[in-house]
């Protein structure tokens, strides 16, 4: 049994379009996963955030709820189609609405983090092309900006964007996401601008903001297993590494892309888009890291004719999203982190958490012992580290309720209190009164 000291930081996560709805209230337009569960077969049964969990009502029960579980952080983001609904049209109201939720967290003792972006991109961006034209670098500067005027007397603590990885690959080359291309030249062009984005709001925030106030960035990083010690396994792995992890890392912390990715995308993308003073502008000092941990992935060499990197279904168990439960991960990662990229760089965890099939037993109560327990050794290994010399500064459980998960719809609930979507009533699960014990011990 170890303690986490007194500063350590337990917060919960979530996200403005998967629990705010009010879609078009107070002067919000339209974004790119409101267009996208639009369109037939994108999203599960056709779900959409246009009502959510009603945060933008509940916001005041929900800080209550935070405040009785001993919360200490509360990571949320700002819709970005409520602040500027049309190009250059700036909308008090939608400031407004988190003037009153920072206000509301402060006054019950919970440090707002916000993410900046997180996947909403406002439509009209997308009309012009969005995170394909470099412009975007221009308006997500003016969006940040009116943030950092408006709101950062009172946020100390901000994450310019979500896993680009999600925003590029998953958005532009996969497909899953919003906008649902399937293009390998476009994700990768999109990953820059997205990165360009980003340093433009450290730029801005250097110049606008308090020594006091921290900026950091939030990744999405796996570990990678082969899936044998065979050769090709092993550059199978060294590659899906690079496509998921290293492109990201290398240009925020090493201030250029890996040699090996560049040489493979070259001959599928456009790779002349890198102008002078862009990995300057991307690869700023950063204030902390945010890590979003899940599961790592085994690969084996695929013949998909690109990264011919296969992801293999391992015998182990797994979660409602059939992601392996693999604890020790998060720790390699970190120390991967350490020992590569951050050294002594504040590291937050932003998100870590599982989906399972939670239901209200006769009793009232959700009891989801398997999310308990996943909770439990991923937050073991968080003191592994911090144990080990590791500056582990806080752990964000994704999420605080069960809410829409993107092209999942609602039929994945990965909360520490249940939702019933309903009626909007929340309901405390098991998991949540772990958490309220554990804050309360700080002990694991
Ligand atoms: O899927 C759970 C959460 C999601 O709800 C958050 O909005 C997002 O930040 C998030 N990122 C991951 C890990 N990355 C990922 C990989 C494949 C598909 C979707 C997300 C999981 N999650």
């Amino acid at each position: 049994m170890s303690d986490f000291n007194k500063d350590f930081l337990f917060g919960v996560a979530t996200a403005s379009y998967q629990v705010e709805g009010a879609y078009n209230e107070d002067g919000r337009s339209m974004s790119i996963w409101d267009t996208f569960c639009r369109q037939d077969g994108k999203v599960y049964k056709g779900h959409n955030g246009d009502v959510a969990c009603d945060h933008y009502h509940l916001y005041k029960d929900d800080v209550k709820m935070m405040k009785d579980l001993g919360i200490e952080a509360y990571r949320f983001s700002i819709a970005w189609p409520r602040i500027f609904p049309e190009k250059g049209h700036y909308n008090p109201k939608g400031i407004d609405f988190y003037k009153r939720l920072t206000d509301e967290l402060l006054k019950n003792d919970i440090k707002p983090f916000v993410t900046i972006y997180h996947w909403d991109l406002p439509q009209w961006a997308d009309d012009l092309g969005g995170w394909l034209n470099r412009e975007v670098v221009d308006w997500f500067g003016e969006y940040v900006s009116k943030l950092f005027n408006e709101l950062g007397g009172y946020i100390r603590n901000w994450i310019t964007l979500n896993e680009p990885w999600c925003s590029s690959f998953l958005s532009y080359f996969i497909g899953e996401h919003a906008p649902g291309h399937k293009d390998l030249g476009e994700a990768v062009l999109v990953s820059h601008n997205l990165l360009l984005a980003h340093g433009k709001a450290v730029e801005i925030f250097r110049d606008i903001n308090s020594s006091d106030s921290k900026i950091g960035i939030t990744l999405n990083l796996n570990e990678v297993f082969p899936a044998t010690d065979s050769p090709e396994d092993k550059a199978a792995a060294r590659i899906a590494d690079g496509f998921q992890n290293r492109w990201f890392l290398d240009p925020i912390f090493k201030g250029e892309y890996p040699k090996d990715m560049l040489e493979l995308f070259g001959k599928y993308a456009k790779t002349d888009f890198i102008t002078d003073g862009d990995l300057k502008r991307i690869s700023q000092k950063l204030d902390f890291l945010g890590v979003n941990y899940y599961t790592r992935a085994v690969v084996k060499k695929g013949n998909d004719g690109i990264l011919n990197a296969e992801q293999i279904d391992v015998d182990n168990e797994k979660t409602e999203m059939g992601w392996e439960v693999y604890p020790e991960s998060l720790y390699n990662i970190l120390m991967r982190l350490k020992n590569e990229y951050t050294f002594d760089l504040p590291l937050y965890i932003t998100e870590n958490g599982a989906a399972y099939k939670d239901v209200v037993s006769d009793d009232g109560h959700v009891h989801d012992e398997k999310r308990v327990e996943f909770l439990k050794k991923h937050f073991k290994q968080a003191k592994r580290f911090i144990d080990d010399g590791g500056n582990l500064r806080g752990y964000f459980v994704w999420s605080l309720m069960d809410n829409f998960e993107w092209a999942h719809g609602y039929s994945k609930r990965f909360g520490i209190v249940y939702v019933d979507y309903e009626t909007e009533k929340r309901i405390l699960k098991d998991s949540a009164l772990w958490y309220k014990n554990l804050i309360s011990t700080r002990t694991i």
